[in-house]
């Protein structure tokens, strides 16, 4: 799904206006809902000051279709089927008060805070509205934040760090260095980060953070814009009941301060439950009860279902709400028991007056229906490459094996090189060996181009698709960022590894030779690793990617470079291929850049040994013809490639998409 695709929540954004009153109250249940696109700011609106203001739900059901059977099996009608995740749920949340979703698992709670967020994948029917402003993507992209339940943090930058990061690339482009260093400090304070201010996030293998710290680090990057709406999904998974409470202490008391903030949580403690202004319980995604925490129990006691003296409410009522799957008959009969208080919390009042008072803000939303002017001054885009030119520098800077295999990894194969192949000579002989050194010339960098970001890539991938989703900058500048802040170290790792070959060998021995070898071998790396990050904007495994990347090159290497078999004997087809790849272009100007008026040493000529090759020109005639002449082409050809990737790499970005992530 395309990230800016607003075509997706259609229900909500098409359309003039024109003919919607109140008296159409009759078309509450239609699903376009149209409004007049006025530049108004929402604080300038008597709207905003009214006690009723909240974040709507309205009637909302989302389907999904999934596929069954082999993947293949999707083309056909017969291979999808449909799936109702949420079932005209409708809720009223506040402003100002802090609602707790709770259900059991797969009851749809995250498909709820998807479908408030606009990151749905499937048909929404409904209405999303807060205040007088329809919910779309770039008003929650503007105005609402939504904490994920992975974090994806950079693992060596400080909590400090990350935030000012996430700043730059969040406030407007005229905030100042003194005005983010404010702003990261508050929201360290909100979040209680300030011991912890100067430590690394960390990872999996050095410890830096604990969950809980992280999970606050989390959520103070989307605290750093002022969202109005704040949707976590899960925000204490995996941490402990202390840790917990204290996270969900933080985000009442912002509540508090003013803004809907809605979270999912699996079974939380009662002392978490009493923090909760309202509480919500899904189950077969439909509602089982939604109101004030502290009419909860009331409520269900109402209808004879009170609960056991010393339980927790939210454990009982979760396991109320639960369906039993083990075996058939307990199916049954749990089922039938939620479906039963799915139906009495529809019939309740309390259900009824939520309905009528959203049903009124629906009226008062179609009448004065307007959206806030999108006018989010970004930084400008020299700004937000040098920003994430130098995240991506400092984070790399920190971790040694990363840095390390970046200028070393190539130059690990120079012995192998070098014991193998031995010294060159100039008898017939060494023009096998000369091949052969120029193909590992053409093949080794690349391949060492796939292996560095297969390992390093992913964890920066992953950031790119959570900020990418949040607006803060497009798929061209990452990518941009990623080439720049990689390219020195080709530069430098390319020009350690031909010093050595190139001299060890003894291969030409001219400076502009030696030029020439190491511009084409900086620019094979540079290929191989564009080309594995493309592959890795298509597939999202690692392993995929490094497996068709090496067998691009192996197949490039068979029949394009004309080192294992001679070009003029191929068939036309793979003659005509090999024409599309950078194997073929780079390979020319390796083996001309070696042969080019070099003599061969004939020992017997005419008799034993027969002199094949007097000179290296009379092998490339043979095998290369024309391609002395060729040079220029062959470098604008390999420069070409380069640039083609990085473009290519940025569409195939951009036309895959983001994933759904969680
Ligand atoms: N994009 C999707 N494709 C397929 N199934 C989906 C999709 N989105 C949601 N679902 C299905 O909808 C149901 C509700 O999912 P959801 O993630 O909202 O549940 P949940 O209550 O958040 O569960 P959990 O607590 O385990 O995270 C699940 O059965 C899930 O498999």
């Amino acid at each position: 799904m395309d990230e800016n695709d607003e075509s997706s929540r259609d229900y909500l954004d098409t359309g003039s206006g024109i003919g919607l009153d109140t008296e159409h109250l009759s078309l509450l249940g239609f699903r376009t809902i149209l409004w007049n696109c006025v530049t108004v700011e929402p604080e300038e609106d008597e709207y905003e000051q009214e006690a009723v203001s909240a974040l709507n739900v309205f009637n909302v059901s989302y389907v999904i279709t999934e596929r069954i059977g082999a993947w293949w099996s999707g083309c056909c009608f017969r291979g999808k089927r449909s799936k109702t995740v949420l079932d005209d749920v409708s809720f009223k949340f506040p402003i100002g008060e802090l609602t707790g979703i709770l259900g059991s698992s797969g009851s749809g709670k995250t498909s709820l805070l998807d479908v408030i967020s606009c990151r749905t994948e499937g048909e929404v029917r409904g209405h999303v509205f807060y205040k007088k402003y329809a919910c779309t993507k770039h008003f929650m992209k503007q105005f609402g934040s939504y904490v994920l339940q992975a974090d994806r943090l950079l693992p060596n930058l400080t909590v400090r760090e990350t935030l000012r990061y996430s700043a730059q690339l969040r406030l407007p482009g005229s905030a100042t260095s003194g005005e983010i260093d404010k702003k990261v400090a508050k929201v360290i304070n909100e979040m209680g980060l300030r011991t912890v201010a100067d430590t690394r996030i960390g990872g999996s293998m050095k410890r830096g953070l604990s969950g809980g710290e992280k999970r606050r680090v989390t959520i103070a990057i989307q605290l750093l814009q002022e969202p109005r709406i704040l949707l976590l999904d899960e925000p204490t998974s995996g941490l402990d009941s202390y840790t917990a409470r204290s996270l969900v202490s933080n985000l009442a008391d912002l509540a508090h301060q003013g803004k809907a903030v809605i979270l999912t949580i699996h079974q939380p403690r009662f002392d978490i439950y009493k923090l909760f202004d309202n509480v919500g319980i899904l189950s077969m995604g439909q509602v089982v009860y939604y109101g004030k925490s502290n009419e909860m129990v009331s409520y269900f006691t109402g209808i004879g279902d009170p609960c056991p003296q010393y339980a927790n409410p939210l454990d009982y009522y979760v396991d109320e709400a639960s369906v039993d799957r083990r075996n058939a008959e307990s199916e049954q009969k749990t089922s039938g028991r939620v479906k039963h208080l799915i139906s009495q919390y529809r019939e309740s009042k309390l259900h009824k007056d939520m309905v009528g008072d959203i049903e009124e803000s629906l009226i008062r939303y179609l009448d004065a229906r307007t959206q806030p002017e999108f006018k989010r001054r970004k930084p400008s885009y020299i700004y937000i490459l040098k920003c994430l030119v130098s995240r991506l520098m400092v984070n790399l800077s920190r971790e040694r094996t990363g840095y390390l295999s970046r200028i070393f990894m190539m130059v690990a194969f120079v012995p192998f090189i070098c014991i193998f192949l031995g010294r060159l000579k100039d008898n017939q002989q060494s023009v096998q060996d000369r091949i052969g050194l120029m193909y590992q010339g053409s093949q080794v960098p690349y391949f060492m181009g796939i292996l560095l970001p297969v390992a390093l890539f992913p964890p920066l991938r992953d950031l790119y698709y959570r900020e990418c989703r949040d607006g803060l900058y497009s798929t061209g500048a990452f990518i941009l960022a990623y080439t720049i802040h990689v390219f020195p170290f080709q530069v430098i790792s390319s020009l350690i590894f031909s010093s050595i070959v190139y001299w060890a060998t003894g291969m030409n021995p001219y400076l502009d030779r030696f030029g020439i070898y190491t511009a084409v071998v900086v620019i094979i790396h540079f290929c191989g690793e564009i080309v594995t990050v493309g592959i890795m904007g298509m597939f999202r495994s690692p392993h995929v990617a490094n497996s068709i990347s090496t067998m691009i090159l192996a197949c490039s290497g068979l029949f394009a470079s004309g080192m294992l078999r001679s070009l003029g004997s191929m068939l036309d087809i793979l003659k005509w291929i090999s024409w599309a790849t950078l194997q073929k272009y780079c390979s020319e100007i390796l083996v001309v850049n070696e042969f080019h008026n070099l003599n061969f040493t004939c020992p017997n000529p005419g008799k034993i040994n027969p002199c094949l090759f007097t000179t290296g020109d009379v092998y490339l005639d043979t095998f290369y013809p024309g391609a002395v002449d060729h040079m220029e082409r062959n470098f604008g050809a390999c420069v070409g490639f380069a640039v083609g990737y990085v473009v290519l790499t940025t569409l195939v970005f951009k036309l895959k998409g983001i994933p759904n992530l969680h």
